[in-house]
């Protein structure tokens, strides 16, 4: 065993690994998590200092140290500026945000928090679905949907939906459908190539249709039929798309970025309640309509097991399934499509790992480990999600500091997957180390475990995990098989809101194998 070489990487672990100051007030765990000194203020916790009225908003002006910085940027300035633990304080009324970047006090808070945990985010959405709606004497009910509801509702749902949803055999239940779907999509990437290879449309719009046509078959049980170069316009499928490419633009305004629209209804919140309103019909429009198809098909099927999510959930109860099919259609495509593209520039920025890719699919074998190890590394290095939030349902003791029940902390998922101290050569794109054996110091399990989490953690992690993964696997094999990938000129970007985006030129080429 090369210990040597890996005792640099365990001792810095250790570092980040310091329990001693990571306690739960409420609980007891006297051996570990013992504080030797006495604890620091939640003022205390290091960050950019504070103004009154105006809060922290000078350093993201003209002269401020965070100017037209955002994003991992942003994160990584407050990273090495504060250390482990850095408060930024709210913006216009919205509350301080602690940001951890210590795997160890994120694993403690994940697991203390792991019943009913909160994670606020689109509160635009959940705003429009428990106010907005009643407002306006529009039809509201107690159950909003997993994103939008919190506590005893939200554990309701998540409890009735998660065999449904989570159960091995029902995502493969869709993998010939899925399949059938990347095939499509191939054809349509050969019929839109030019004369250099290159798609001739915008790869980002490309790669959001085959994922809304893979969640489609999934949400709704049959082909949305996106690929369809004689869509109209005006087509409830266009609407469809557009709609699932402005929802996120809309989230990222009113909920990850400074806004007033609590205070008073700025031009985003009305477009964005326009844009809700717009889905919930939409989507609406297509539940009624699949759920009409599957009526007609019901008599035809043989056992339960090939009964798909919605005709299951349909028969549990129809809100529910209306309000799963609406979540999926949403959380599910920008997610996939944005997890696909940075996979496909690794694999061409690394020719050599794009041939034994290659090879493990043309060899036919069912077990594909590289592949999976392919997309699982690319997330690592450039994840769509970039990190994590809790709202904590009691005090603890972080790192030295005092943190109250109720504080808003943010987990730095995307700078722990690449810190050296977990990974070694976190830069370097090397899907080995996920299937690499003890001995080698690359071994995975050698991070600490809370150092890589694209789907969350715990009982409110991503509910379409096991679809996400068979959608991606599905179609990276088949681009792999059909095509030899290359990238020309700068790197790949990706541009951070409530997403992390691939950002164009995508400057890809397509070429037969
Ligand atoms: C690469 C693709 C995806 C990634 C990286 C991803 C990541 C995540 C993450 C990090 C969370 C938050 C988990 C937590 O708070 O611990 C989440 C939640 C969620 N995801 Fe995904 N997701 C992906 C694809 C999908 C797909 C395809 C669907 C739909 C089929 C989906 C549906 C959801 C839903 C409904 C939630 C909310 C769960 C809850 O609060 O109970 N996601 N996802």
């Amino acid at each position: 065993m090369q210990t040597s070489k890996l005792r640099p990487v365990l001792q810095a672990v250790s570092v980040f690994n310091n329990a001693r100051y990571v306690t739960s007030v409420n609980n007891v765990m006297p051996n570990v998590t013992e504080s030797i000194q006495p604890l620091k203020s939640w003022d205390e916790i290091p960050g950019p200092s504070k103004l009154p009225i105006i809060s922290s908003l000078h350093h993201f002006l003209p002269m401020g140290s965070f100017y037209k910085i955002d994003g991992y940027e942003l994160l990584d300035k407050l990273y090495k500026t504060y250390g482990p633990i850095t408060r930024l304080p709210g913006l216009f009324g919205s509350p301080d945000i602690v940001i951890l970047y210590d795997a160890e006090s994120i694993a403690y808070v994940l697991r203390s928090e792991n019943l009913t945990p909160k994670r606020p985010g689109f509160q635009s959405l959940e705003h429009y679905r428990k106010e907005y709606k009643k407002k306006y004497g529009k039809e509201t009910h107690e159950i909003t949907g997993l994103v939008t509801d919190h506590d005893e509702k939200w554990k309701t749902l998540r409890s009735t939906v998660n065999p449904v949803l989570l159960q091995p055999k029902t995502a493969k239940l869709y993998s010939n459908i899925l399949d059938d779907v990347a095939n499509d999509m191939i054809k349509r990437m050969r019929l839109i190539r030019d004369e250099n290879n290159m798609l001739k449309g915008d790869l980002g719009t490309e790669m959001n249709l085959w994922a809304l046509e893979s969640i489609g078959v999934v949400a709704l049980g049959d082909r949305l039929n996106c690929f369809d170069p004689n869509l109209p316009a005006d087509s409830p499928v266009r609407k469809l798309i557009q709609i699932v490419h402005d929802f996120f633009a809309v989230a990222d305004k009113l909920d990850f970025k400074p806004s007033l629209w609590r205070i008073f209804p700025t031009k985003s919140y009305k477009r964005a309640m326009k844009l809700y309103e717009d889905q919930e019909n939409l989507n609406k429009y297509f539940i009624q309509k699949a759920t009409e198809v599957l009526k007609t098909k019901r008599v035809d099927k043989e056992s339960e097991n090939e009964k798909g999510i919605l005709e299951k959930l349909l028969e549990i109860n129809e809100h529910y399934a209306y309000l799963m099919a609406s979540d999926l259609l949403f959380a599910g495509v920008d997610t996939a499509a944005n997890t696909v593209i940075p996979t496909l520039y690794l694999l061409a920025k690394n020719p050599e790992k794009q041939n034994k890719l290659r090879e493990e699919i043309l060899s036919g074998s069912e077990k594909r480990p590289y592949l999976k190890a392919c997309i699982k590394e690319a997330m690592r290095i450039m994840p769509v999600v970039s990190g994590n939030l809790r709202q904590t349902s009691k005090e603890y003791n972080i790192l030295g500091y005092h943190i109250p029940k109720h504080s808003m902390l943010t987990f730095a998922n995307q700078h722990v997957s690449m810190m050296e101290c977990h990974y070694p050569r976190p830069n370097e794109y090397i899907p080995e180390r996920w299937i690499a054996d003890k001995e080698d110091p690359l071994y995975h399990g050698n991070a600490h475990p809370f150092a890589f989490m694209p789907f969350g953690f715990g009982t409110r992690s991503c509910i379409g995990r096991r679809i996400a993964e068979l959608e991606m696997e599905t179609f990276v094999a088949r681009v792999v098989e059909n095509f030899q990938i290359d990238w020309f000129g700068e790197p790949l970007k990706q541009h951070q809101s409530a997403l992390n985006y691939a950002k164009g030129p995508f400057n890809f080429t397509f070429k037969d194998v």
